[in-house]
């Protein structure tokens, strides 16, 4: 990595920090911003991913842009909804939120949209929008039951995650995995290295 090039990840998400690493990218800070993030009334669930993603990454900029160390950073927000047809469902916090979530989503498909959003150190705004499409299988009470009981839907939209026991309720998943579990790949890395953000240079210096 260039020694000038810095990185601000507007999230206070592991599973996005996680990720970022596997593509061998490390922010240099998190700024994980607390924002509201209730749908506006009648709003899409791709057009709420996408708002989310980008306020996030403004109100980031906004407060880190003071700081000389970040002024001239790229500053990266991102925002996951899943939606079953119109429906946009919650980032489950109470247990009866996750049965309510898991109970519409079994046997079904859903949809989960990821916004990203990036802000150049010039100001520039880019943004992309991710959509997978994901069946479940018809869960039993006893799926059910041991899923709520395992805590696993905490802080989790639509009350799953895929990257833990819940990846075993899914029988077809159509789109990018990465996607699902918080933020894609594939389309990130796009977007940092179409605005100049050096990624590949990691991989070759040995130090991932
Ligand atoms: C569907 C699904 C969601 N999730 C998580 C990813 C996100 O963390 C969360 C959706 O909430 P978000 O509001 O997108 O993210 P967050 O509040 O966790 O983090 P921040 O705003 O600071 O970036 O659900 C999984 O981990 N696995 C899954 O399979």
């Amino acid at each position: 990595m260039s020694a000038e090039q810095k990185l601000v990840l507007a999230s206070g998400s592991p599973r996005r920090i996680e990720l970022l690493g596997q593509a061998g990218i490390e922010p240099d800070t998190l700024y994980p911003a607390d924002i509201d993030e209730t749908p506006l009334r009648a709003e899409q669930p791709r057009s709420l991913a996408r708002r989310l993603s980008r306020v996030k990454a403004e109100v980031a900029a906004e407060n880190i842009r003071g700081d000389v160390r970040f002024a001239d950073a790229y500053v990266l927000g991102a925002d996951t909804v899943v939606a079953v047809g119109r429906r946009i469902l919650p980032k489950t916090e109470f247990q009866d939120e996750a049965r309510e979530c898991l109970r519409l989503l079994s046997g079904r498909s859903h949809k989960v949209f990821t916004g990203v959003c990036l802000i150049t150190p010039k100001g520039r705004v880019r943004q992309t929008l991710v959509e997978s499409r994901v069946r479940f299988e018809r869960l039993t009470r006893e799926q059910l039951d041991s899923y709520l009981a395992s805590g696993e839907w905490r802080g989790k939209a639509g009350g799953y995650a895929i990257q833990g026991f819940a990846g075993s309720f899914v029988v077809k998943l159509v789109g990018s995995y990465t996607n699902v579990v918080g933020l894609p790949l594939h389309e990130t890395v796009s977007l940092l290295t179409g605005e100049g953000y050096k990624v590949y240079n990691t991989w070759t210096t040995g130090k991932h």
